[in-house]
């Protein structure tokens, strides 16, 4: 950003049918990567290439709820900007699924922040979209929500090509078929657990995965 690049050059794919997570300092700039992704504006310049971008659905940091519209609305908005018809019973699934079926007549204001976050989750699992784009999804929800809707995307994105940024190493083990720690120095693979995702929280794997990638992230430093 500016003059100063936020991190020399990095490489990496995005496999279709995985779960690819991304985790790193604040301010290194995973947002900007999604962004870049989903070919929106970024505070910078970028010099690379991205290929095979598809149609993509990104569930921003900012819940970005519309406020005169109600949690159904706002689920559905994507069908409604384009002018598309909305499936009323995948709608009525997803809501009810991310437990916003008694909340689908409110507005935003009436909600609570993991309610919110829950309403653009909701959003993004209605777009119909092969690449999704998550950041932060789970951050506001607390751990047994968390859990629940972590379930729930896994199990509605398993045919998509994921890429989630989290701040959260135990999300990272349980979800992922990939994991990148993203730092000034570049990009670092970090390994996966064996069993399929998503994986008990646990599973002595997925505990091992998270306390690597907690280590790797106290400690910072260059790659
Ligand atoms: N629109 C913008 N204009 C100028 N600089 C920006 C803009 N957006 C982000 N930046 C800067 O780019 C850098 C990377 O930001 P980015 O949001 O990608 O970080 P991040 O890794 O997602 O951080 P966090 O984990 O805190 O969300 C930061 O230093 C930020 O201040």
């Amino acid at each position: 950003m500016g003059n100063q690049a936020l991190f020399p050059p990095i490489r990496f794919e995005l496999p279709a049918g995985q779960w690819t997570t991304l985790l790193g300092p604040s301010g290194v700039g995973k947002t900007t990567l999604l962004r870049l992704i989903a070919d929106l504006p970024i505070g910078g310049t970028f010099a690379g290439q991205i290929s095979g971008r598809r149609p993509v659905a990104l569930m921003a940091q900012d819940p970005g709820l519309l406020p005169w519209l109600t949690v159904r609305q706002n689920a559905a908005l994507g069908a409604r900007l384009r002018g598309e018809a909305i499936d009323p019973t995948r709608l009525g699934a997803i809501l009810a699924h991310t437990g916003l079926a008694e909340h689908a007549t409110k507005y935003p204001a009436a909600l609570s922040g993991g309610q919110r976050q829950r309403v653009a989750l909701a959003r993004t699992l209605m777009e119909d979209r092969p690449l999704i784009l998550l950041d932060e999804p789970f951050s506001a929800l607390d751990v047994r929500m968390r859990l629940a809707m972590q379930d729930l995307a896994a199990g509605l994105l398993k045919e998509r090509m994921v890429l989630m940024v989290t701040h959260d190493p135990a999300e990272a083990a349980r979800l992922s078929h990939n994991i990148y720690l993203l730092t000034e120095a570049g990009l670092i693979v970090k390994s996966v657990p064996a069993a399929p995702a998503p994986r008990p929280p646990s599973h002595p794997d997925v505990l091992a995965c998270q306390s690597a990638l907690l280590t790797r992230l106290i400690e910072g430093g260059p790659a």
